[in-house]
């Protein structure tokens, strides 16, 4: 579909992992393409000015990359590859600016957590292929601006926080599974995974990626709204015998969720358990947002884990509690700031 030639790449929500990412495209290709990002408020001046300064973990110092900076797409041109690196909850707001972006080759890489909302495209092992999801996709605006065909899926195995308007750290070296949701092994997904490696990213192709969607939303689903209504870190949630026994019921459900819908999962509930006990003091996106104040990705982590779970008849209440009370945090931080919620 694409043309494998990546003169314009945009990544549009240069967050924690889109700006770390478009750091890395903009130093590792060396001027080989146009490297643009979409990002707004403080953030985006401080790009302009100084551009990104990303800390790689363990680093003494910031290495800085200038990257083209706007908050209107239409000022770019249309782009080969698009990156996005918005929460699930920001996308659907997102489409028309996304949309303005596109020629007929252009794919779209989505890195996000959770459930995303092309998650039944080109499932064809699932009755309900190509079911659409109101609640990510409000309207359809996705479906329709952006359209499933144009996505590869990307499950992040990357810690990352902006600690700085403009500044980026990185606690861990991380990794990047890509997958066509046709589970295809296709030349633009070998491309643009060459193309990734070659900017300094570790980058693997996976022939199943609902597969690693599932497995990476067993830590998501428990440790991130657990931490934003308890504001611990994941260690800490871990050395609590309440929480952690809660950690393990979630993830419990969202295993069975996940297998009444043909995933597979590496590890049994228990090793997973023991896997996250070793991950230590790492405050998660969530909790990192809710003490920013801002609005929390809740319905891709937490409110289709319940959902899927009614469509394939799974019994989620450990997940159905922790989204009222998650849900009900986030509105009341929305209403009077994480400080007082
Ligand atoms: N951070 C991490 O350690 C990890 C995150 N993930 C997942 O990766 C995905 C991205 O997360 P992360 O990098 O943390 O996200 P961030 O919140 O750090 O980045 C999202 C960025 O997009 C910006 N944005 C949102 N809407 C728009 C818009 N309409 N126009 C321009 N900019 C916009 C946000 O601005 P603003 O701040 O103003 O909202 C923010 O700068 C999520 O699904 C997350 O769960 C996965 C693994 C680890
Ligand atoms: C906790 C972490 C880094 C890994 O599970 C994550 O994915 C998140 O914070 O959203």
């Amino acid at each position: 579909m694409a043309s494998h030639f990546f003169k314009n790449i945009c990544i549009y929500g240069a967050g924690a992992l889109g700006g770390s990412i478009a750091a890395k495209l903009a130093t590792g290709l060396k001027g080989q393409a146009d490297v643009s990002v979409v990002a707004r408020g403080a953030h985006l001046a401080s790009i302009r000015e100084h551009g990104l300064r990303v800390w790689e973990a363990g680093a003494s110092g910031p290495v800085e990359a200038r990257v083209i900076a706007t908050d209107d797409p239409s000022e770019l041109p249309r782009q080969d590859l698009v990156i996005t690196g918005l929460k699930g909850h920001q996308l659907a707001a997102a489409a028309s600016g996304m949309a303005t972006l596109l020629h007929p080759g252009t794919r779209v890489v989505m890195i996000l957590n959770g459930i995303p909302w092309w998650y039944f495209h080109r499932d064809r092992q699932s009755s309900y292929a190509e079911t659409q999801f109101e609640e990510l996709d409000p309207g359809g605006a996705l479906w329709r601006q952006l359209g499933p065909e144009r996505v590869i899926g990307c499950v992040a195995y990357q810690g990352a926080e902006v600690i700085n308007p403009g500044e980026i750290k990185l606690s861990n070296n991380g990794r990047y599974v890509l997958g066509e949701p046709s589970d295809e092994h296709s030349t633009d997904i070998e491309a643009i995974s060459a193309l990734l490696t070659q900017a300094g990213l570790n980058i693997t192709i996976s022939p199943n990626i609902r597969n690693e969607i599932w497995n990476k939303l067993l830590g998501n689903a428990a440790f991130n709204p657990i931490s934003a209504l308890t504001r611990a870190l994941m260690s800490e949630i871990m050395v609590d015998p309440g929480l952690s026994k809660m950690v393990a019921q979630v993830m419990n459900e969202v295993k069975a969720v996940g297998e009444a819908l043909g995933a597979r999962f590496a590890l049994s509930i228990e090793e997973r358990v023991e896997q996250s006990k070793a991950i230590g003091p790492v405050r998660t996106s969530m909790l990192q947002d809710l003490l920013a104040g801002k609005s929390l990705e809740i319905t891709p982590l937490v409110g289709m884990v319940v959902s899927l779970g009614r469509l394939a008849g799974i019994a989620t209440p450990t997940s159905e509690t922790i989204l009222a009370l998650v849900t009900q945090l986030d509105r009341q931080t929305q209403l009077h700031g994480a400080t007082t919620a």
